[in-house]
């Protein structure tokens, strides 16, 4: 379906894991952007926003003037599939957020950021995401967030063993805390796709 009727989609370029986005989505036939200027912005039909650093992502959209067309494009619809960092900028609540760190808000979710302390910085894991069939999803988790409440619209793609909840989504907006993009794992991104191809 990529590649037919789909707008261009963009990858969020101003920190984080971008290229490695880019390349999922364009194996996927869709046409990628990267998107650091309001102009790039409207161009697109959907976006991602990778995994980096949280904190410098609200800063430097805040110094490129993104943050505000942001909101306004989250607002008005278009769809968002946010990994790690870009579920943080996605969530409506942050718990330990550092000092005057924003989120872009969207889904109404609280998000800790940093959830595994130090021992379980990173870790892999195999994960059912019954949305996405069989075979489970290899999650990649890096420094990851995970949500700590969910609010009554948001439906819960996946949890972890002890119930904390790791991916979810409302609408056509859509996170994880993991890392899909570095296991070769495609099907969220191809989700987010159809979100693009539903909302155009
Ligand atoms: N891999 C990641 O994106 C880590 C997220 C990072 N710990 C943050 O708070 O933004």
């Amino acid at each position: 379906m990529a590649g037919r009727s789909l707008p261009p989609v963009g990858v969020f370029a101003l920190q984080g894991d971008v290229r490695e986005h880019v390349a999922v989505l364009a194996q996927l036939g869709a046409d990628v952007r990267e998107v650091r200027t309001p102009a790039q912005l409207a161009e697109v039909g959907g976006l991602v926003i990778p995994g980096g650093e949280s904190s410098v992502m609200d800063k430097l959209s805040r110094l490129f003037g993104l943050r505000d067309p942001l909101r306004d494009r989250i607002a008005t619809g278009m769809p968002v599939y946010g990994t790690c960092a870009g579920l943080i900028m996605l969530a409506d609540r942050l718990h330990d957020a550092i000092e005057g760190q924003l989120s872009l808000g969207g889904l109404d979710v609280a998000v800790r950021r940093n959830a595994f302390g130090t021992q379980l910085d990173s870790f892999e894991t195999d994960l059912a995401v019954p949305a996405l069939g069989e075979p489970p999803v290899h999650a990649v988790f890096i420094r990851a967030p995970v949500v700590d409440e969910v609010g009554a619209g948001v439906e819960v793609l996946a949890s972890l063993d002890d119930g904390r909840v790791v991916a979810v989504e409302q609408g056509r907006l859509m996170g994880t805390s993991f890392h899909p993009e570095v296991a070769g794992e495609t099907r969220f991104h191809a989700r987010f796709l159809d979100h693009v191809a539903a909302a155009s």
